[in-house]
């Protein structure tokens, strides 16, 4: 179901407004995400979703407006406090170490959800991806592109995150590896993860996610569904260029 209610809220940001000095970006954006919802944030490059991202993560503070996660206000917070109470990002660009093995990555990042048993441990990161079992001792830069964003996925669950974000975490990959990735989402979403994810492909996002939310210069012009937003494709050619 992809209504939120008051009670399942993970994520819920309000009348942002953001920039870098004096240039704005963001002009009153409210987001939310329900526990176990997959939310695709939408819309065309330079549109604001990654400094929407930025502000959800404390890469940049809000000029104005408030986030609240898991029940807190973290608008403003620094990122690795937000991190703790369990958002975690994969950035664009992958960022693996060259030096570091799959392996180490996997264990060196590890962190159990309090109070919960440990669900993503290296054994089920590697049944999440079998590539990156097969590169156990491989150093990150040895590593193939498709292999990375891998590994940066595997390390980000290796946390235990409340929320998931991926941004553009299909960009640049092979279609075959594109898939992989869409797969291990799927599976994510059947696991009940909550993710967050910014991708150009809408037509593969369909069937992943519950609610997609479209920014055009800065605003929040469209949310819906995924029947809606697949029934009407004016929105398409308007405000995502396809
Ligand atoms: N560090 C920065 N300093 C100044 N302006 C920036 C900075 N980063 C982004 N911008 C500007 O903010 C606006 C929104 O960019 P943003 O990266 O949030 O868009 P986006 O929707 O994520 O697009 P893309 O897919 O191209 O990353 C653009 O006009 C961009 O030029």
């Amino acid at each position: 179901m992809s209504t939120t209610t008051t009670k399942s809220i993970l994520l819920e940001a309000t009348a942002i407004e953001a920039g870098y000095g004096a240039s704005q970006v963001l002009f009153g954006i409210d987001v939310r995400v329900g526990a176990g919802e997959v939310m695709a944030l939408l819309g065309r490059n330079g549109m604001g979703k990654s400094t929407l991202l930025k502000v959800l993560t404390g890469t940049i503070a809000p000029m104005r407006g408030g986030v609240q996660f898991c029940g807190a206000a973290i608008g403003g917070h620094r990122p690795d406090a937000i991190a703790r109470r369990g958002m975690a990002i994969v950035p664009e660009g992958r960022h693996v170490f060259p030096n570091l093995s799959v392996d180490e990555h996997l264990r060196a990042f590890a962190r159990p959800r309090p109070g919960s048993a440990p669900r993503w441990t290296v054994e089920a990161l590697y049944k999440l991806f079998p590539r990156l079992s097969e590169r156990k001792a491989n150093a990150g830069n040895q590593l193939s592109g498709g292999e990375q964003q891998m590994l940066a996925i595997a390390r980000a669950l290796s946390t235990h995150p409340r929320l998931l974000i991926l941004d553009e975490a299909t960009e640049g990959l092979a279609p075959v590896i594109r898939e992989e990735i869409w797969h291990c989402i799927a599976t994510l979403k059947s696991e009940g993860e909550a993710i967050l994810v910014v991708d150009k492909y809408v037509q593969r996002l369909l069937p992943l996610a519950d609610r997609h939310v479209i920014l055009e210069r800065g605003r929040v012009v469209w949310q819906g569904d995924s029947a809606a937003l697949d029934a009407d494709r004016s929105l398409w050619t308007r405000y995502l260029g396809v």
